[in-house]
């Protein structure tokens, strides 16, 4: 489903991904972990194509995207759900969610009613503007955004920082749900151990921009958790 392979990227001078090498199977839950800092965020903007890799390769859905931008992706069924949400604040709640529609090259008809069946408070505020929602609100609004695509592989980066319990126990099941209704496969930065062991069936533990462990959520021991992800 997703293969990165020997990625490698730089920001000016400095390299952040260190030849990183990513199986990612279909249909599977998986979470990406590591302390602040070690290039989840980039190595997500890479698979998204935001960001420009300085060698290796990216593979989605069977495609060869390692040269390819971001208008690819909605349209092989990625969706993204960037750190810090990116709601567009002056719009309301549905004209963020007809934002993603335009995205399509095969124009669709509507936002998909079973968007509101996972988050029904959206419905409730669609004449809000995205600036008014709680940060709860703005991180349901910014997951139902990637989902009007109807994507394969739903693609996350630490939805729940600065999120209230409640909040954070919905996206759990939201998640949850998608990947066993849908057989959705589900790629999350996360950096909470709770929340990455309730989603999360494999892993993959990254520091300084390499892999340096990975396999299914249970082999995540004390050892590994020591030397690569307390502080
Ligand atoms: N636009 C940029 N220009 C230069 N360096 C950057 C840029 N964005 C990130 N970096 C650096 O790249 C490294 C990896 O950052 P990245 O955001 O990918 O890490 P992360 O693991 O996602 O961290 P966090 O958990 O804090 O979000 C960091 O050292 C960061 O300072």
């Amino acid at each position: 489903m997703i293969k990165v392979s020997g990625l490698n990227q730089r920001y000016g001078g400095s390299q952040i991904l260190w030849d990183v090498d990513m199986h990612i199977p279909e249909g599977s839950r998986t979470c990406i972990m590591g302390r602040n800092g070690v290039g989840k965020t980039t190595l997500l903007k890479c698979m998204m194509g935001m960001l420009p890799s300085a060698s290796g390769s990216i593979h989605i859905n069977g495609e060869d995207l390692s040269r390819s931008g971001i208008e690819r992706r909605p349209n092989i069924g990625v969706g993204y759900v960037p750190q810090g949400r990116h709601i567009f604040g002056q719009l309301t709640v549905e004209e963020n969610l007809k934002v993603s529609l335009n995205c399509l090259r095969q124009k669709n008809k509507g936002i998909p009613e079973e968007v509101f069946t996972y988050f029904p408070v959206l419905k409730e505020m669609l004449a809000r503007r995205g600036g008014d929602l709680s940060g709860g609100q703005q991180q349901q609004l910014a997951i139902a955004r990637a989902l009007v695509l109807n994507p394969k592989v739903l693609i996350l980066d630490e939805p729940n920082e600065g999120i209230q319990p409640n909040i954070v126990q919905l996206i759990r099941d939201v998640l949850l749900a998608l990947n066993k209704e849908k057989n959705m496969t589900i790629v999350l930065v996360e950096q909470k151990l709770p929340f990455a062991r309730a989603v999360g069936e494999q892993f993959q533990l990254m520091e300084r921009g390499k892999v340096v462990a990975s396999g299914p959520m249970e082999n995540l021991d004390d050892k590994l958790i020591e030397s690569y992800l307390q502080v």
